[in-house]
Order: structure tokens, then sequence, then C-alpha cells
């Protein structure tokens, strides 16, 4: 079994509705993110999942967040652009783009600072 990441970031606009505080005004981060997928096995170059193709799917999905206003996006209509909801979006999109039996998405982590983020598993929490 391998876990197989890439680490990227973005920055972003945004506002929390309802939120009992500052956060509620529109302001910004640069939001870490690590995509994790985990591999049963690899390939015959040696590979659970190559990064480099990891890598342009994981961007793919960036690019629809970096330099926006999260709160005008579509999926941001109903949910928060919270830490939480950014990370179970990003986690949506990279499943969408991965075909191969062999690995799967793992988990999302995003990190509002260096000292306060999480970890999404999907909705059924951590498989394999
Ligand atoms: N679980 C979560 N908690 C919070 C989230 C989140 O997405 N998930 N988001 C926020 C806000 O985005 C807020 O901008 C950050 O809050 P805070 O850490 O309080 O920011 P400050 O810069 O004001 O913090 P200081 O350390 O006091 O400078 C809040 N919580
Ligand atoms: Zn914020």
């Amino acid at each position: 079994m391998y876990d197989i990441f890439i680490d990227t970031h973005f920055a972003g606009a945004h506002h929390l509705r309802d939120y009992p505080g500052d956060c509620e005004k529109p302001h910004g981060h640069n939001w870490k993110v690590r995509v994790t997928v985990r591999a049963a096995k690899v390939d015959k170059c040696g590979m659970g999942m190559d990064f480099t193709l990891l890598k342009k799917v994981v961007k793919e999905v960036i690019d629809l967040l970096d330099h926006h206003d999260l709160n005008t996006l579509p999926y941001f209509q109903e949910k928060n652009p919270s830490s939480e909801y950014i990370a179970e979006f990003i986690y949506g999109e990279v499943r969408a783009r991965l075909t191969d039996d062999n690995h799967r998405i793992f988990s999302v982590r995003v990190l509002e600072t260096d000292t306060q983020g999480l970890i999404y598993y999907g909705p059924e929490g951590p498989k394999f």
C-alpha cells in the first residue's frame, strides 16, 4: 500500500456567512493543500501513481479556486467556503478525474495557516 501525495497552494478571498466574528467580513488566505492518493500496488515503472500525472490533475482542480472569490463559485453558494468544504470540493473534483482502478483519492489536507488546518477523508472516512 502506498500513499502518494502532492503539496500545492492557492490564494483566494472568502467570507464565512453567519460566522460570529471577523471572518464574516471579506478577507483572504494562502491555503496550502496536500492531495493524497492511495495505491494498492506499483505499475511496471514502479509507481503507485506517477507524480507528474497527479500534479496535472491537482493543478486542474486548484486552478478552479486560485485567485477567485470563493463565495462566487457555484459550489459555495449553499456551503460556506470554510477549509472543510474547500477540502470536500477538492476531494470530489480529484476523485472525478482519477480513472485508474489501481489508485484512489485518499485524503485532502487543507491548511489555512502553518498552524491550523484539517484532513478530509471523504464522506465515509478512510478507505482500504
Ligand atoms: N474549522 C475551521 N475553523 C475556522 C475556519 C475554517 O475554515 N475551518 N476559518 C476561519 C476563518 O477563515 C478565519 O479567517 C481564520 O480565523 P482565525 O484563525 O481566527 O484568523 P485570525 O487571522 O483572526 O487569527 P489570529 O491567529 O488571531 O491572527 C476561522 N475558523
Ligand atoms: Zn478566512
